[in-house]
């Protein structure tokens, strides 16, 4: 679990990105933060590997102040994953999965097995670990940089718009592929996306951001969804244009759910 307790992040330019946050994140689930650019998502993201430091409150991974502990091994402990990969140009796609691994003592040789197992994982196949990111697509790319997130079999995932550059069909793949990675896996993920579909399909807990990281609402998808928290959350999830209004309507006695442009969508099961 991770805990924020009235957590500020004020930079030296006076910016305010997060302004007392106080948010549980449950262990062994997916919460996604959402909310348009500048919200203070990433900023929010950073402080649990401290690439930011916050300016007072406080972080806590586990009942155990994040401040206590030694940043460098804090920050080699949660695997990152952001968008456009991050991964070093220069280095084949075993070795940018290796090295992190390798520099917590990892055995070279261990490494490289477990990477090649993180591979098939994530769905890539092990002929392209001797290849460079460039000789690889956007998708496979953002795969290699999920398998190099999860090298270290760190217990937190923190996700940074990992899916964002990518065109929608391999977008849709990636976030399935997740799904059955978390299934599988069970890691805390925190998950960063402007995207509300994303986050709904994602997410077991959904945190809306306002401006200087403000929780707006939070909750599952379908707490959100049945009882949007105000008139931004509404607007937020598209429910004021009347985006996501299914209806039902008997059709030789069952219940055809109709989407909001009038498509018959589905049968109820009940
Ligand atoms: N190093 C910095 N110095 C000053 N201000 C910063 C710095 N980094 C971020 N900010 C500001 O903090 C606020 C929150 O930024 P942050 O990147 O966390 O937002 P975000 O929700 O992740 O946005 P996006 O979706 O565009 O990535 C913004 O106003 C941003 O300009």
């Amino acid at each position: 679990m991770i805990e924020f307790r009235t957590v500020t992040k004020k930079f030296p330019d006076g910016t305010v990105a997060v302004d007392e946050l106080s948010l549980v994140i449950p262990a062994r689930q997916t919460t996604v933060l959402v909310g348009s650019s500048g919200s203070g998502k990433t900023t929010i993201l950073r402080m649990i590997n401290r690439m930011v430091e916050k300016t007072s409150g406080e972080i806590e991974i586990d009942g155990e102040d994040i401040y206590a502990l030694n940043p460098v091994k804090l920050r080699r402990s949660i695997g990152y994953v952001m968008q456009n990969s991050g991964l070093l140009p220069h280095r084949k796609v075993i070795d940018n999965v290796t090295t992190v691994p390798v520099l917590n003592g990892v055995k070279k040789s261990e490494a490289r097995e477990a990477a090649l197992t993180l591979l098939d994982t994530v769905g890539l196949d092990r002929s392209l670990a001797e290849r460079y990111p460039s000789q690889l697509s956007g998708g496979q790319q953002q795969r290699v940089g999920v398998a190099r997130g999860l090298a270290a079999d760190p217990n937190i995932l923190l996700m940074d718009e990992p899916f964002g550059a990518v065109d929608p069909i391999v977008r849709s793949e990636l976030q399935q592929e997740l799904i059955r990675i978390q299934r599988d896996l069970g890691k805390t993920i925190v998950f960063v996306t402007h995207d509300i579909d994303e986050a709904f399909l994602l997410g077991d807990q959904v945190v809306l951001l306002e401006k200087g990281g403000r929780i707006a609402q939070a909750g599952t998808p379908a707490e959100i969804l049945s009882k949007p928290a105000n008139d931004f959350v509404a607007t937020f999830i598209g429910a004021d244009r009347g985006r996501r209004a299914l209806r039902v309507e008997v059709v030789n006695g069952r219940n055809v759910v109709i989407d909001e442009d009038g498509r018959p969508t589905g049968v109820l099961q009940s």
